[in-house]
């Protein structure tokens, strides 16, 4: 019944059904808050194909969407049925679909290339592209794309997320991580699920993974560039014995860079992972800096300019912080198709095998713990300390709601070197910390004691309620 003088019977009807065509070359574009989902499907008695970020959508098959701004794209034409009300609908003519799969064709045939050289031969090394550009300019929207290409051609890319800030590659936010795609990606969770203990659908993939724990490279850009060093050993090794990834080679996704300042890492990281192509997108002086400094200094390099979507939307803080808080409930709880339940288990500070450390943020000059310096040391004794560890008395309720890192190195033998440099094993939820009885209550995935692993905490992802 409306009000009177006020119809609000649309207010309220919050599930309804579309039905969208698409001409050859279009794109639906929508939107769906964090709190709703929408579920989106190919009709069948309808002619036509689609995919979503490069991933083919199986016809017929319901996609079910929650907290996104994406887009369905055609090649062909197609008609898709839409139930539940996106908060943005539209359906966009003009796009850089074309462009991108003209970049794809490029790097198949330096595949190919590559695949015909012996496995020990330098050519056998496939293409290695960098992605980079300002904030929202449909980086990792790119890298999607031409991971998803790349599989379907049959390929098996390595995809390398240095994107500590945003929602995390297979992994919860605030990581870098490096994974092979040899099978197909997630049309409703992006690049799939990280391992977790439950059956999957999608087959899952296993990532190296570090916790850098700031929220940008330049927060601390002495670890930041110690933690690509080893992610780049760690996947130079690893193409080493995998011979199809080798000649598939690199898809690396960057945080923003959209100024000279970024130079340095950028340069960092094309060395570091001997990159053959640096794409840049969204940003004529970006690309005008990346051509000066490449294409005279090393002409193996090609420095090539991409158009964004105009699809890419600004994701406001918000937004990005639902995001990253529904990544991190995830690796905890699962999402409705399969269900986690974890554990809550106590950890005790003073324990032998606990040790729990900080990750230093350089724009906090250090001084954090000043207090807590050995008498006779000076504030210089702890320039340039990336990881600290912290004592019980340290430990306090600022880090409820944090996420504690587990890594792979023994907590009593590992020097702030080995911890700084980890990988890590998984991750735990601080509930609530006791720091008069010195212990702390933490979900974790497993049962049982915290393992005797070194632990490490930062400030980024930022504190969040999960329970
Ligand atoms: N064609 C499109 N239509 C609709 N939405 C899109 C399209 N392309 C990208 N988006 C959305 O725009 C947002 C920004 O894109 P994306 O995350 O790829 O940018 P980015 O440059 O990697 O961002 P960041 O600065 O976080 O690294 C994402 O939510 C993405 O899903």
């Amino acid at each position: 019944m409306a009000l009177p003088g006020l119809d609000i019977s649309d207010l309220i009807n919050t599930s309804s059904s579309l039905e969208r065509t698409l001409k050859p070359h279009q794109e639906f574009r929508f939107e769906v808050p964090p709190t709703a989902s929408v579920t989106i499907k190919i009709k069948t008695d309808a002619p036509g194909t689609a995919e979503l970020f490069g991933t083919e959508l199986s016809r017929g098959t319901p996609y079910t969407f929650t907290g996104c701004k994406s887009a369905i794209y055609t090649w062909t034409g197609c008609t898709l049925i839409i139930e539940g009300a996106p908060s943005v609908e539209y359906i966009a003519e003009e796009t850089p679909m074309s462009t991108y799969l003209n970049l794809h064709i490029a790097l198949e045939k330096l595949r190919v290339a590559a695949s015909d050289c012996p496995p020990t031969a330098d050519g056998a090394q496939g293409p290695r592209i960098l992605l980079i550009g300002p904030p929202d300019v449909g980086k990792t929207t790119l890298c999607k794309i031409l991971t998803g290409y790349a599989i379907r051609q049959g390929r098996k890319p390595m995809v390398i997320n240095l994107d500590g800030g945003s929602e995390g590659v297979l992994s919860v936010p605030g990581t870098l991580s490096a994974a092979s795609f040899g099978s197909v990606m997630d049309v409703e969770d992006g690049f799939g699920n990280s391992p977790m203990s439950a059956p999957s659908a999608i087959p899952v993939k296993l990532p190296l993974v570090y916790y850098y724990g700031l929220e940008a490279p330049e927060s601390g850009a002495k670890r930041y560039k110690k933690l690509v060093t080893r992610m780049s050993v760690a996947v130079n090794s690893r193409l080493e014995e995998d011979i199809e990834s080798k000649n598939t080679g690199l898809i690396i996704d960057t945080p923003s860079f959209d100024n000279q300042s970024n130079g340095d890492l950028i340069s960092y990281i094309v060395a570091e992972f001997s990159v053959t192509a640096i794409a840049v997108l969204g940003s004529e002086r970006l690309y005008n800096t990346m051509l000066k400094s490449f294409s005279s200094a090393s002409p193996n390099i090609n420095v090539i300019k991409l158009p964004t979507s105009g699809g890419c939307v600004d994701r406001d803080l918000p937004f990005k912080k639902a995001c990253r808080d529904a990544a991190v409930k995830k690796y905890f709880f699962g999402d409705e198709k399969c269900t986690l339940s974890p554990y809550t288990v106590t950890v005790e500070f003073e324990s032998p095998t606990f040790a729990l450390w900080e990750v230093v943020d350089s724009a906090d000059g250090d001084r954090t713990n000043l207090s807590f310096l050995p008498i006779g040391e000076d504030e210089s004794s702890l320039q340039g300390e990336e990881v600290r560890k912290l004592a019980p008395a340290d430990i306090d309720s600022r880090f409820e709601n944090l996420i504690i890192t587990v890594l792979q190195v023994d907590a009593n033998h590992a020097t702030a070197k080995e911890v700084g440099e980890s990988p890590v094993l998984g991750f735990l939820y601080v509930q609530e910390v006791d720091d008069k009885a010195k212990r702390m209550k933490v979900l974790s995935p497993v049962p049982g004691r915290v393992p005797a692993k070194a632990l490490l905490v930062g400030k980024w992802p930022e504190g969040m309620f999960l329970t």
